[in-house]
This record gives structure tokens, sequence and C-alpha cells, in this order.
């Protein structure tokens, strides 16, 4: 897999151009940025952004079994049928934006087969990762390989924007491992309340996590993809395919809160030629996406507080980066006014 760096007179040409605009130099402030960042990722000017699509990867966690969430795993596959039904907070967001909401089954531990979504099972949830490796390295890489195919057939089929969202119970808990194992920050500045948890209920899930990170026995010299197959999850590793796929294919994919932001990470420690291509939609309630976000050196578009997931502050902010483009196709220069 080839990710391009940024073409440099693309880049150029982008700059110049937005400062022909008719506003005053700079004043666009961040949409200028992601202007530039756009045109880098598509290697075009102006890039056309257009067409979003959602992609919604689901699945269980084994760790769930040591009360690290404040819902019960059944709560997975209730969702899936509520994206079905149009009912989640992701439809009404994706509808407002015009964008396809795709659900992938990688690992609900149900029998959801009759659901009208893309079925590509790979395990019944993860294992506990407490007591096991969450999933081997083939089993990591085949989420992988699902998350990328999903991402090249979207963008044959013309899609300029991919959103990741995510829906699977204990998620937080395997991207808080998945963080600090990644970033050696220390677990208690990155396990959050997730759902919902108590003070006392969120220690619980840092001591369950230190634990666990102890009997994985990982160390400096553990792989990122080992990293992955023994704490992360299947939705994870499907959305850390898309994210890479889209930077292969220059195609922009607009990151959501914390758990995609992990996947975001384990994408940058496997292909690090991606770190430009990142975007991050807002900044997650959740404890630990500062820290995280800090680490890759990225800033969020929005911050409105969303610990939600599902690709919601995603798809909130997609109008902000379809308005970068527009920018540079539609505001007129200073030379169309005769200036
Ligand atoms: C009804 C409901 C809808 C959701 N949609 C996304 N999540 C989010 O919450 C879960 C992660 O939090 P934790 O690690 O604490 O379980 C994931 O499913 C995530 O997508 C939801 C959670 C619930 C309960
Ligand atoms: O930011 C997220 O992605 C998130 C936070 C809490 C629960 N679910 C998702």
């Amino acid at each position: 897999m080839t990710i391009k760096t940024f073409n440099n007179e693309v880049l150029r040409e982008t700059k110049a151009h937005l400062d022909q605009l008719t506003k005053p130099i700079g004043s666009l402030g961040r949409i200028e940025e992601l202007a530039i960042q756009l045109a880098g990722i598509t290697g075009q000017f102006p890039p056309i952004i257009e067409k979003p699509a959602i992609v919604v990867a689901a699945a269980d966690h084994g760790i769930v079994e040591e009360g690290v969430s404040a819902y019960p795993p059944e709560v997975t596959a209730l969702m899936i049928e509520n994206f079905v039904r149009g009912g989640a907070a992701i439809n009404v967001f994706g509808k407002q934006i015009g964008a396809e909401v795709l659900v992938v089954d990688v690992g609900v531990n149900a029998d959801i087969s009759s659901q009208p979504i893309i079925h590509q099972k790979i395990r019944n949830g993860t294992r506990n990762f407490l007591r096991e490796d969450a999933m081997t390295e083939e089993e990591a890489l085949a989420a992988i390989a699902v998350g990328k195919e999903i991402a090249n057939d979207l963008i044959l089929k013309g899609h300029r924007l991919l959103i990741t969202g995510e829906m699977g119970i204990g998620n937080t808990s395997a991207s808080s491992a998945l963080v600090a194992c990644l970033t050696q920050e220390p677990m208690e500045r990155v396990v959050g309340i997730g759902t919902g948890l108590k003070e006392e209920e969120r220690q619980k899930k840092i001591a369950v996590l230190k634990e666990a990170m102890l009997n994985r026995n990982i160390t400096a010299g553990t792989s990122p993809l080992s990293i992955l197959a023994k704490v992360g999850g299947l939705e994870i590793a499907t959305l850390t395919g898309v994210i890479l796929a889209g930077a292969a294919k220059q195609t922009p994919v607009l990151i959501d809160g914390f758990i995609s932001t992990a996947a975001a990470l384990v994408a940058k420690k496997l292909e690090p030629a991606i770190g430009p291509y990142l975007m991050i939609a807002h900044q997650s309630a959740e404890l630990g996406h500062e820290a995280v976000m800090n680490y890759l050196e990225v800033e969020p578009i929005l911050q409105l507080d969303l610990r939600l997931g599902e690709g919601t502050g995603a798809a909130l902010a997609y109008p902000i980066v379809e308005a970068s483009s527009r920018i540079l196709r539609e505001m007129a220069t200073f030379k169309d006014l005769g200036l």
C-alpha cells in the first residue's frame, strides 16, 4: 500500500488562490487550513468534496464480562436494528447531509443475518482480553481488509469523502487499551466514562485495563498489529482499514470521536505516511481523546461535548469540510472584481 506525500505544487497553488479570494488574507482561519489539507489529500486543485458516505462498523467485546460498560452488550445488536430503521442519531445527522449510512457487521455477538446490512462477520465478538488475546493477528488483518474493501468500493461508486462510525458496547475499553499501549500515556489519562460510568466504576475500568495490559505481555517491542490483535476491537480494525484505504486512494476520511481516533492511531502506527491525511471531526468528551489527538498532532474541527460515536461528530462536521472545498471553486477573486 503506498501513501503519496502531498504534492507541493498543488499546495502552493491552493495557498496562492486562497490569498486572491475576496476576503482579507487568512480571514477564513481554519477553513483555509482545511482547504489546503483537502487539496493535499486529493492531490487536486480545486478539490471536489461531495457524496459523503458513513461507514458504521459494528462488533462486540469480550471485555464487557468485566463490567466495564454502563450498558449491556445486547445493545449492540439492538442498535443495528435501530440503524436499519433509521432511528439512531447517525441516521438523523446522515440524512441531514445527504449521506449514505453503511452498517457493517464484523463481529456482533448475535445472529443478525436477517438484517439488510453488510455481513462480514469475522467472529462473534472479540475474546475477553483480560484473560486471552482479543483476536489473532489473522482476524485483525481480516477486519482491516474488510474496511479497505468497503472504502475502495465506496470510492469507486463516486463517494468523495468517507466518515468513520462505530457501534460496539465495550469499545471505549478496547480504544483506551490501544491508546495506552501505542502512546505510552498512563491508563488513568486515557480511560473515560464511555456510555456513562460513575467515578468508582471508571476506577474499576482502569484497574481491569491495567491488569489486562500486564496479562497481555505488551512490551516496547510489540508490533502495532500485535497490539491491535491483543486488545483491539474488530470494528476498530475495520475503521483502520477504511482510514488506510482512503489515504491510499487520495480520498478524505473524516474521523469521528475517541474510538475512531484510536483506529486512526493504529493506522498511523502501521503507515506513518498517513499523518498529514488525518482529519479529526470533533473533540469527544471522552477522557483521553485530547491526549491522543496531541500525540497525533491534529486539531479537531468541532468541540460539542459529544460522547456518542456512530460517526455523529463527523457527520456534523461534514458541512464545514464541504464549505472548505467550495470556497476554492465558488468564491470570486479580486481579479474577478477588476482589482
Ligand atoms: C444506546 C447506545 C447507542 C450508542 N451508539 C454509540 N454508542 C457508543 O457507546 C459504546 C461505547 O461505550 P462503552 O465502552 O461504555 O460501552 C459504543 O457502542 C459506542 O459506539 C452507544 C451506546 C449506547 C448505550
Ligand atoms: O468519542 C467517542 O467515539 C465515544 C465516546 C463515548 C462512547 N462512545 C463513543
